[in-house]
C-alpha cells in the first residue's frame, strides 16, 4: 500500500457559537490542512496520483475560506455547524473524497487533518 500526504493552508476568521470563552468572540487562525490519501497500484510513471492533482483539488476547497469569515459560508453558520477543526476536517473530507477517486480509479482519501495551531489539530477519518 503506498500513502501520499499533500499540505495547504488558509487564513479565516470564525467565531464558535456558544463556546464558554474567549473563542465565542470574532477571532482568526491559518488553519493547516493535510490530507492523505491511499492505494495499491502505481501508474506507468511510477506515481499513485500526481501531487499536483491532490493539490489543485484541495486549493479549490481552501480557497473558498481562505481570506473569508467562515460562519457565513454555506455548510457552516447558518446551518447550525460551528466551524470547529473538526468539522472542518469532515466539510473538506466530504468534498474531496469524490474527487479524488474520480480523478484516479483504485485511489481513496485515507483522512484529513486541519491544524489551528502548531500544537492543536483534528483528524477525520472514515472506516473501510
Ligand atoms: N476540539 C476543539 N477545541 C477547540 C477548537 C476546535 O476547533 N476544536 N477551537 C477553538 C478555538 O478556535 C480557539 O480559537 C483555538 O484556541 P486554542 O487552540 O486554545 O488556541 P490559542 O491560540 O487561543 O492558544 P492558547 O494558548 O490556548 O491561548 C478552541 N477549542
Ligand atoms: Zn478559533
Amino acid at each position: 500500500m503506498f500513502e501520499l500526504t499533500v499540505k495547504n493552508k488558509f487564513s479565516a476568521a470564525h467565531v464558535l457559537c456558544g463556546y464558554p470563552g474567549d473563542c465565542a468572540r470574532l477571532h482568526g487562525h491559518t488553519w493547516t490542512v493535510e490530507v492523505k490519501v491511499f492505494g495499491k497500484e502505481l501508474n506507468e510513471l511510477g506515481m499513485l496520483i500526481d501531487f499536483k492533482d491532490i493539490k489543485k483539488q484541495l486549493a479549490t476547497i481552501i480557497n473558498e475560506f481562505d481570506h473569508s469569515y467562515i460562519n457565513d459560508l454555506p455548510g457552516f453558520g447558518e446551518d447550525g455547524v460551528n466551524p470547529t477543526a473538526e468539522n472542518l476536517s469532515y466539510y473538506i473530507f466530504q468534498t474531496l473524497a469524490q474527487r479524488i477517486s474520480s480523478i484516479q480509479m483504485g485511489v481513496k482519501l485515507k483522512e484529513v487533518s486541519v491544524w489551528e495551531s502548531p500544537d492543536a489539530y483534528a483528524t477525520y477519518r472514515e472506516d473501510f
